[in-house]
């Protein structure tokens, strides 16, 4: 059974009288510098000069370059683009890691796979929301919190997880309930998470919906609805209370039909290639890949970007999005970089 921890376990005070500095103020720095503020905590942010440092500016933080925000800082939360981390960290983090200092990060993949190795005397702590940035914030402003995972890597003070505890209560997530891990599993299972279900799965398992109607001949406004937009509505009820809420929502046909074809979609062949994944990010290929892809300017990112904006069910969407009064409101996710 997971160790979890609600707010009853957290002591505010190890994190009092600190400055945290918040370093990125993209998805998770702006919810999270946020909500630690709104929480009573001490924060600024470190970013580059900029659109994000206008933001942060417009948003009341006092702004500051990576390297003056680690200077200032008790607790540094590292949320920059994972890729972007190590070289931030050598040359504007690190020289200002002196002894007693705490460096946070909200995902492993840079001390797990050794692309950081911060000195031994710093306390190394990580609280990662298992939530996008933007509703990390929005679900704080409703009242509650999204759940966190908290790992230890270095406990140098011996506050360590305290700190992480105190952290994550300023971000909302004891409300929800926060997960002790380690940097290595939060790491593989969040790698495996996006690429496998949340992300990769799921957006294959649309398109491939979807352009089986079209091929067949049916209106992509009607494979658009069938295969993304219903998509919300049937995953919130499984949010509110699991599949079988979902289930019991759903027709008996629909339940039938689920229980009939769901396990020849995902067949014996799709869990054997779901295991070769998790084995590439286990030994390192993955991690491998992305750092390479990166260092040779992203080609294959780049690519990909382009041709998914150009595929039809992200046309066909936009012009049914449009014709939704309720979706142009929502401001807080911005479309497109
Ligand atoms: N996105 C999410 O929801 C989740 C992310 N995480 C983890 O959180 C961390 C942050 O991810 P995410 O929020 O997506 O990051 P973002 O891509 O949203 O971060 C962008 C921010 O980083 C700044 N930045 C980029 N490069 C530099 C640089 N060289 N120097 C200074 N600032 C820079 C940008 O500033 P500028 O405007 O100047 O470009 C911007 O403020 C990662 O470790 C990620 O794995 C964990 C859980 C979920
Ligand atoms: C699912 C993608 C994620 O892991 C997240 C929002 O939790 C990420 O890295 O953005
Ligand atoms: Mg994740
Ligand atoms: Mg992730």
């Amino acid at each position: 059974m997971a160790t979890l921890y609600y707010e009853k376990d957290v002591d505010r005070s190890v994190l009092e009288g600190k400055t945290i500095a918040i370093i990125g103020y993209g998805s998770q720095g702006h919810a999270q510098a946020q909500n630690l503020r709104d929480s009573g905590f001490s924060v600024i942010i470190g970013v580059r000069p900029g659109k994000s440092w206008e933001q942060a500016e417009r948003d009341g933080f006092a702004v500051y370059t990576p390297d003056e925000a680690a200077a200032r800082a008790d607790v540094i939360q590292l949320l920059l683009p994972d890729e972007k981390q190590p070289e931030v960290y050598r040359t504007q983090i690190e020289p200002h890691l002196t002894a007693g200092k705490a460096l946070f990060f909200s995902h492993g993949f840079n001390i797990h796979f050794g692309q950081i190795v911060p000195p031994k005397d710093v306390d190394v702590v990580m609280v990662a929301p298992k939530s996008p940035g933007h509703l990390v914030r929005r679900v704080f402003t409703e009242g509650f919190g999204v759940p966190a995972l908290l790992a230890v890597h270095q406990d140098a003070t011996g506050q360590a997880k305290a700190l992480g505890l105190a952290y994550a209560s300023g971000i909302g997530s004891t409300r929800a309930g926060v997960i002790e891990t380690t940097f290595r599993e939060e790491t593989e299972t969040d790698l495996f998470g996006e690429q496998v279900v949340l992300c990769g799965g799921v957006t294959a398992l649309i398109q491939a919906g979807f352009e089986t109607l079209v091929e067949a001949g049916y209106q992509p406004e009607i494979a658009y609805f069938e295969c993304l937009h219903e998509l919300k509505l049937i995953v919130d009820l499984m949010y509110e209370g699991g599949l079988a809420n979902m289930r019991h929502s759903i027709s008996d046909t629909a339940e039938f039909g689920d229980y009939l074809i769901g396990k020849r979609i995902i067949n014996d062949e799709v869990r054997r290639e779901m295991k070769k994944v998790l084995a590439e990010i286990q030994d390192g290929t993955f991690a491998r890949t992305w750092i390479l892809e990166n260092q040779t300017g992203r080609p294959f990112m780049n690519a990909r970007r382009r041709q998914e904006a150009e595929h039809p069910i992200e046309q066909v969407g936009a012009r049914l999005r449009a014709l939704m009064a309720w979706q142009k409101k929502r401001e807080d996710v911005p479309v497109g970089r």
